[in-house]
């Protein structure tokens, strides 16, 4: 309950993939003043992202794929290096994505996964909310080669890799994505590495 918001309408600019839609709303600032306000708001969902990470090797599984967002701010490669993550469907639970997402990107079977993050991406603009997972992998839990749903056109490259080298990369701005950050410095913060 906001007691500084009234009369919000709501229009719908484009319902394509996800919605886009236009939020207009009385606000009212510190000093009492009311203003009516507008904001656009893009509702692709929630989403889901776990680190996957195998604390005797000392290693980590990423993703390597393409995005469109990403070419079209550099006009470069277009390639991002990520945590496996998926979209939430509207009836699953945040965990079962999760468990689904890890078979289909990188192959991995895994019974369980920890929560440790919630994470707004983008709340200037967008209405997701991620979960953030953590899990421990092992060869053992290896049924497939992953790569992700022919049928979504994904084309997915999985990454093993040191947990030293992914911190490097972050470092070196060679991986930009939000919630890779996010986890791979909640791995270092809560040594789970070590
Ligand atoms: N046609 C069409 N298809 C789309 C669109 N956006 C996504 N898709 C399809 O939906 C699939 C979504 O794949 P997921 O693995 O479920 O999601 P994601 O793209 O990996 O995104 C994850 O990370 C993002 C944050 O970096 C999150 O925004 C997202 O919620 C999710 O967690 C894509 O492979 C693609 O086939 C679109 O605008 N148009
Ligand atoms: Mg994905």
């Amino acid at each position: 309950m906001n007691n500084n918001l009234k009369n919000i309408t709501k229009t719908n600019l484009s319902k394509e993939w996800a919605t886009l839609d236009r939020i207009d709303y009385d606000f009212q600032f510190k000093n009492g003043d009311w203003k009516r306000l507008s904001r656009e708001c893009y509702n692709r969902g929630n989403g889901a992202a776990i680190l996957l990470y195998n604390s005797l090797k000392g290693t980590v599984i990423l993703t390597k794929q393409f995005r469109m967002p990403i070419y079209e701010q550099n006009k470069e490669e277009g390639m991002s290096i990520e945590v496996c993550a998926g979209a939430i469907d509207n009836s699953d639970e945040p965990l079962e994505t999760i468990i689904r997402e890890t078979e289909e990107e990188v192959g991995y079977k895994i019974n369980n996964a920890k929560q440790v993050l919630t994470a707004y991406t983008s709340p200037g603009a967008l209405t997701e909310k991620m979960f953030l997972f953590v899990a421990e992998y092992s060869e053992e839990m290896q049924i497939n080669e992953g790569g992700g749903l022919e049928s979504e056109n994904e084309e997915i490259e999985v990454l093993e890799l040191s947990f030293s080298k992914a911190i490097k990369m972050v470092k070196d701005q060679e991986i930009i994505d939000a919630k890779t950050i996010m986890l791979l410095q909640f791995a270092q913060l809560n040594n789970l590495l070590d």
